[in-house]
């Protein structure tokens, strides 16, 4: 297998009036998510902060199966992200994708309090704030969750210091919700994508670095944010159905090899 192939092997209507919400679903591995639970015929509530990317999402969301609306929202506003939660959950809840999320690349020595205080809040604080709300939701459903974590989260990645201690944060509390869940039938994992190419990734600054992450990627290439959507697809499937407390890791084996680092040594 030398070519790259489709990752879209679920089966048509396998979601047929399922509902999700989607984190950060205006652009990028977020858009790529949404477009596919909707094509598997999910109707999906994208948040982001910009109107623009979301409107974006629903124009090309037009005409599939399943439906796209969207609220624009921070998530790390705690107040408005649960009434969006609950908003959305009224309707019934089978999926939620914590997908919004980010930081920038500094040694720990750059990273100032403030800088520190933001990446943890974005990307642990918020996850916990939506998943917490999403809860009653969830239960009435036996839904599942899905948070987009890193390569390299169990190991550590030069530049990431407070990212990657927000993600293992992450996934702590994945695996001690799946524990706590498991009697409501709620299922939680995480996957660790390697490098995406997204306009989180795009401008000329970070070409160099991008090259370099695939040049460190034992298979060579970056990840697709499409196979990243079909495997938040599968694990929300019945086929995921004893699959909980996991991270998977999509990144053609870079966490086994030299990892993703964002600076050299
Ligand atoms: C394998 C892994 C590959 C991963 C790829 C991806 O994730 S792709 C996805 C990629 N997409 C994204 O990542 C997009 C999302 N990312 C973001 O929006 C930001 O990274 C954020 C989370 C910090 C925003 O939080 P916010 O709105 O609260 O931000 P703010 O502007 O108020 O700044 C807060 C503090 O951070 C400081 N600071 C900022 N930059 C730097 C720097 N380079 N150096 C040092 N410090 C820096 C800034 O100076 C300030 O502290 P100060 O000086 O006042 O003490
Ligand atoms: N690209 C990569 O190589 C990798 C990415 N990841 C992770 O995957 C996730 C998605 O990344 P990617 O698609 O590349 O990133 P993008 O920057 O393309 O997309 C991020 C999305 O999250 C939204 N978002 C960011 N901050 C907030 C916020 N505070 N509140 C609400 N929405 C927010 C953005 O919209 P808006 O700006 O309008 O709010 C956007 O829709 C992130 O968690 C990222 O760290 C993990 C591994 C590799």
């Amino acid at each position: 297998m030398t070519e790259p192939t489709n990752p879209e092997v679920l089966r048509d209507g396998l979601f047929g009036g399922a509902r999700a919400l989607v984190t950060g679903a205006g652009t990028g591995i977020g858009r790529a998510i949404s477009l596919r639970l909707c094509a598997l015929g999910m109707s999906v509530t994208g948040v982001a902060r910009r109107e623009a990317p979301l409107a974006d999402t629903a124009e090309l969301a037009a005409g599939l199966p399943g439906g796209f609306d969207f609220r624009t929202c921070n998530v790390r506003d705690t107040d408005a992200i649960e009434a969006i939660v609950a908003e959305a959950g009224e309707g019934g809840l089978d999926l939620l994708v914590n997908n919004a999320g980010g930081q920038f690349f500094a040694p720990a020595t750059g990273i100032s309090q403030k800088g520190w205080n933001s990446v943890i809040d974005l990307n642990l604080n918020a996850v916990f704030a939506v998943t917490k709300a999403a809860y009653p939701y969830l239960k009435a459903r036996k839904g599942a969750v899905v948070s987009i974590s890193l390569s390299g989260v169990d190991r550590g990645g030069m530049g990431l210091a407070h990212s990657i201690a927000a993600r293992a944060g992450v996934l702590g509390m994945t695996r001690t919700l799946a524990l706590e869940w498991a009697k409501d039938g709620i299922r939680l994992n995480c996957i660790g994508p390697g490098t995406v190419v997204t306009s989180g990734l795009a401008d000329e600054a970070a070409r160099q670095l991008l090259d370099n992450l695939v040049a460190a990627t034992p298979m060579g290439e970056p990840t697709p944010p499409e196979d990243v959507a079909e495997l938040v697809a599968f694990l929300a499937s019945s086929a995921g159905r004893l699959m909980t407390g996991q991270l998977i890791q999509i990144d053609g084996a870079a966490h086994l090899g030299a990892g993703l680092h964002m600076l050299s040594a």
